[in-house]
């Protein structure tokens, strides 16, 4: 038998065989020429046998077509399922078919490894809601959305290191154990060490909620610099829009004076990334526009046509104020915006990204800028919030000025946690600002997903830690 057990390694070390050329599927549905011995591997998305043809469909996450195999009958095997792991060898042809390029003519079908279609949870040709795919994250990855939206997770990726790296920001590893509450809001996981049953080796220590407090510190010898890293709030939170997990792009910038820079990089990665995404995955940016939110279908485009609007906080209060609505929380100025108000302004200012800028003073962390402002006493501060998912980024000047500081963390009672913090104002301290952008929450929006959960490989939020 040409193809023993042991699946495609014994296959490889076979001496008979003529060398095949192995392809990804993507390489072989765009290839331009036709090849004779080409090998692909993959997963079986569809099987149909009929008497003159078998026709398998396979896919190896490369792009969301699957490569259509044409073959003999005769090479219909039992195990050759839905599912099921198989390595293909044939001719690269030209397809008679308008919808794809190319097809393979297989010659021989390797079953790697077989599924049990009974109790495969994933069916064929189904196309299962995300709440259901959800169950299985260990499966999930195989669902056609699911794949979508990790290739284009990863091109995103990828573009915001480009983006920053292009304009000369330094990218900077923050820690994961930290020992500060950057934001104060005391949303944290507090780490244990199973070695001495106590904290992390009897110093309190935390999970990181945010890597700017780091990244200040480096912005005070790089300049510009950049964290892209999974931070965690304690959040008991159930919401669509909240996670316990998640990612964050921060970046910080040293001889900065005003919020109007911090803004524009903002909107410059937002803009920049966004324009990839769309160019390097058409179609599985197509999948979530057409199946998941047709309502986001062309918006997008014409998003990065136009500059993003900006409002202050005080005239946010405003609109809320006289808006024909009421809300759960009545609008007052001094109170956080929340979810009821951001989606409100977000639609009376025509349902595109808004800045939001000022925020009061009583508000918002330790670290904000003082505008110095009166009688309405606020910080400099900036939060970006979009159509559907509401507050995407939050930034702000950070106060570079060593009385004002002081103060504040005095009146807080955080002097002595804080001394390094000071130290940074003491010596060749800088006006400086920066921002923070949720990354699933980005995905969420540009992709029009509901549900935060469905944009991360593994979600954890309160309560759930599946794997
Ligand atoms: N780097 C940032 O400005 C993000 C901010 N610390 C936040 O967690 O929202």
């Amino acid at each position: 038998m040409l193809y023993a057990r042991g699946g495609w390694r014994a296959l490889r070390r076979c001496a008979s065989l003529p060398r095949a050329v192995r392809l990804r599927v993507r390489e072989a549905l765009g290839a331009r020429e036709p090849a004779e011995a080409v090998r692909v591997q993959g997963w079986v998305r569809s099987v149909r046998s009929q008497k003159e043809v078998l026709f398998l469909h396979i896919n190896d996450g490369s792009s969301l077509e699957s490569l259509q195999v044409v073959a003999d009958p005769s090479l219909e095997k039992r195990d050759l399922t839905f599912g099921s792991a198989v390595e293909v060898q044939g001719k690269l042809v030209k397809s008679p078919h308008k919808m794809q390029n190319m097809e393979l003519q297989a010659e021989t079908i390797n079953v790697v490894g077989p599924c049990d279609i009974w109790s495969f949870p994933l069916k064929m040709r189904e196309r299962h809601p995300l709440e259901y795919v959800r169950q299985f994250p260990h499966l999930r990855c195989r669902n056609n959305t699911l794949g979508a939206l990790l290739r284009i997770r990863s091109e995103a990726t990828a573009s915001i290191h480009s983006f920053f790296q292009d304009n000369g920001y330094v990218h900077i590893h923050t820690p994961i154990i930290t020992s500060n509450d950057c934001e104060g809001a005391g949303e944290l996981f507090q780490i244990e060490d199973s070695v001495e049953k106590s904290h992390f080796f009897n110093v309190p220590a935390f999970l990181t909620v945010s890597g700017q407090l780091h990244l200040e510190v480096m912005a005070g010898a790089f300049t510009h610099v950049f964290t892209f890293g999974p931070t965690f709030r304690a959040e008991n939170s159930q919401s669509r829009r909240h996670l316990a997990e998640f990612y964050m792009v921060e970046a910080e910038l040293s001889f900065t004076e005003s919020l109007q820079d911090i803004m524009q990089v903002m909107e410059d990665l937002f803009k920049t990334v966004t324009s990839t995404v769309l160019s390097k995955c058409p179609r599985d940016v197509e999948l979530f526009h057409k199946y998941i939110a047709p309502a986001q279908k062309g918006r997008l485009e014409q998003m990065l046509k136009h500059k993003f609007m900006i409002i202050s906080y005080s005239e946010a209060v405003e609109i809320l104020k006289q808006a024909p609505q009421t809300f759960t929380f009545k609008p007052e100025w001094g109170c956080d915006l929340q979810t009821e108000h951001e989606k409100y302004l977000v639609k009376h200012c025509g349902d595109v990204p808004v800045f939001v800028v000022n925020y009061p003073y009583d508000l918002k962390p330790f670290y904000m800028r003082d505008n110095e402002d009166g009688p309405q006493h606020t910080v400099a501060a900036v939060d970006l919030l979009v159509p559907g998912v509401g507050e995407l980024c939050g930034g702000s000047l950070r106060e570079e000025r060593l009385p004002f500081l002081e103060s504040r963390l005095q009146r807080l009672g955080l002097t002595d946690a804080y001394q390094w913090y000071l130290d940074l104002r003491k010596f060749g301290s800088v006006p400086h600002g920066g921002f923070g952008m949720g990354f699933e929450r980005y995905l969420q929006y540009i992709l029009g997903v509901d549900n935060i959960k469905d944009v991360i490989p593994f979600p954890r939020f309160s309560h759930s830690c599946l794997l």
